[in-house]
Formats: C-alpha cells, structure tokens, sequence
C-alpha cells in the first residue's frame, strides 16, 4: 500500500481528501498534519473527515510526520506549500500540490525542487475541469481573433485566492489557443472610464458569495451569438477523488513536475 501524508488535514478539501484516500485501493492514509499552533492538532483526522476515528492523529507540521509516509497530498496555502516542497525534496517524497495561488517564482522554484523529487501539480484535479481546459484551448482555435474570450468565475466568501487558479489556467489554455501571450493580454478588473475594450483581451471576473463550491465559464462572443463552457461543481468530492488518483500514480515516476493532463492521459488531446 502507499502511504499518504495529508497536509491541512482539517481544512475543507483535506477532510474530503481523507475520505478519497480511504476509499482508494492503492492508498493507505497514514499521517496527517496542520500548522504549529492550530487547535486541530492533536485531533482524530477520521473523526474530523467522517465522524468516526481512524487512528491518524494530526500532528504539528510536516517534519514531525514526514517519515511515515510516501507521498503528501497538499491543499493548504502557497507559503507553506513551498515549505513542504523544499522538505520533500529534502526527504525524496512524492507530493501532489493542489494549492493554488503559486506565483510565476513560486513554480520556477518547484521546478528547481522536482529534479529531487517527483510531484503533481495543478490548479484543479477534476476530470471534466481538466477536459474543459482543453475544450478552451480548442474552441479558441477554432474561432480565432473575431470572438472575445471572457471568463467568469465564482466561489465561496471564505478562498484567499483570486482569481481561482482554474480560471487562470482556462485563460492560459484559451490564450494558447489563440496564439497570445496571457500576461500581455489578461484583464483581471475593471472599473471607471476605461475606454472600449481591446479585441485581444482576455477577460477574468471573479465572484465570492457564500457557500459557493466553484463555477467557471468561458464565453467566446461574437457578433449576435457566442458559446459559453461552463463546469459547476457540485461538492469538492471530484477535486479530492482526482488528488487521490494522482497520488497513487505520482509515486513510480521519474522526478519532476507533472499535471493532471499526465495523470488522465489528456496530454496529446
Ligand atoms: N486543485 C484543486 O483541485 C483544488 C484546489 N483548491 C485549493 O486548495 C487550497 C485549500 O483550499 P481549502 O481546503 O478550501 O482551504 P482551507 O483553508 O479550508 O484549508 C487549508 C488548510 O491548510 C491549513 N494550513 C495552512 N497553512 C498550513 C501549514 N503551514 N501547515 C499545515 N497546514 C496548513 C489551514 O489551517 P488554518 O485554517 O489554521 O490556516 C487549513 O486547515 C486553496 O489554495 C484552494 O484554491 C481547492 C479545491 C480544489
Ligand atoms: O478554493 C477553492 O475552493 C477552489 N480552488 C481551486 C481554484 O482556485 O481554481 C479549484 C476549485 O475551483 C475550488
């Protein structure tokens, strides 16, 4: 069996990523951790994902689990992100990274890291939101310069992260499409007299309300029509179930970076 460790274990998608590793028959859920100084620590992580206790007591930090596992599943925040990755680069783990909000230093650095070990990356570990990455790439293609590429996204009051890192990755997957450059052409606010919008533009509009799970929409607009790409997600079940299947496919590769796309075998679509 192989062994997980899970950071954040008490955060919203560390709960559900417990209960996906248990129901995984590859995965073993071995160790847990949080913060130093969080009131999780301590705590039954069984108890706090499901109501009912497994045994995994989470503890304070990665270093103090590190050796009991094979590979950590990480959705926590991009600071401690790049700590765990310089760690598991130290220690030779397998980490599956799904948190977002990594900025351009942040993803040359865990390049650098990833010759030491070998990690999955990526902004959303959904099946159909990978497939809707390509579908963005695709339709932009298809239709070129006439149509303007918008995408809105909406999620719940309390993520740190705007935009999402999906919404980004749609911008950047549309962008190729078209053959533009994202950071020449990403419009991420909007407000004032700010003149007629630029044809090459690609638009990110972002929602927080509530109890909001995670909805993007692409729309590609022309003159008196357009198509709108659209996923909802409907619980965080699929983004846990996806770091799973990650995790379990991430520990017999060679080291370095890899994506969804690599895991599902979307890469040549
Ligand atoms: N790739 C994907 O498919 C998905 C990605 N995400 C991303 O995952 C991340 C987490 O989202 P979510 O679960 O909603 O957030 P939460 O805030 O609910 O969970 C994050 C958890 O990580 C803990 N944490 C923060 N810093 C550390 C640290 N240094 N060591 C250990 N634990 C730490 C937090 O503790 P505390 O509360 O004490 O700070 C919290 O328990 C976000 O970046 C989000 O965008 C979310 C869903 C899907
Ligand atoms: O913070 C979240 O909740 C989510 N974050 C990811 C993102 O930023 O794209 C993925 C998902 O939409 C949920």
């Amino acid at each position: 069996m192989i062994k997980v460790i899970i950071a954040g274990a008490a955060g919203r998608m560390g709960r559900r990523v417990a209960l996906m590793v248990n129901r995984h028959p590859r995965l073993e859920f071995a160790a847990a951790f949080e913060a130093p100084g969080s009131p999780a620590i301590g705590k039954d992580a069984g108890f706090l994902s499901a109501g009912e206790e497994n045994g995994v007591i989470i503890g304070e930090g990665l270093e103090s689990v590190i050796d009991q596992g094979d590979v950590i599943i990480d959705f926590t925040f991009h600071k401690a992100t790049m700590e765990f990755a310089r760690l598991a680069a130290q220690h030779n783990r397998a980490m599956v990274i799904g948190t977002t909000g990594l900025s351009a230093e942040d993803l040359a650095e865990l390049g650098g890291l990833a010759k030491n070990f070998p990690c999955v990356q990526a902004p959303n570990m959904s099946v159909c939101v990978n497939v809707l990455f390509k579908l963005a790439k695709k339709t932009a293609a298809i239709l070129g310069d006439d149509y303007d590429i918008e995408i809105i996204e909406a999620h719940h009051n309390k993520k740190k992260d705007a935009p999402s890192g999906t919404a980004l990755k749609l911008a950047e997957m549309a962008a190729e499409g078209v053959g533009r450059k994202l950071s020449e052409v990403a419009v991420c606010e909007r407000n004032g007299i700010i003149g007629e919008r630029r044809s090459e533009e690609i638009g990110i509009q972002t929602i927080r309300a509530a109890d909001i799970v995670g909805e993007h929409t692409v729309y590609f607009a022309g003159q008196g029509e357009r198509i709108e790409l659209v996923h909802r997600a409907h619980s965080r079940d699929h983004f846990a179930r996806g770091a799973a299947t990650a995790a379990a496919w991430i520990v017999d590769r060679e080291n370095g970076v890899y994506s969804m796309f690599d895991v599902l075998g979307l890469d040549d679509l």
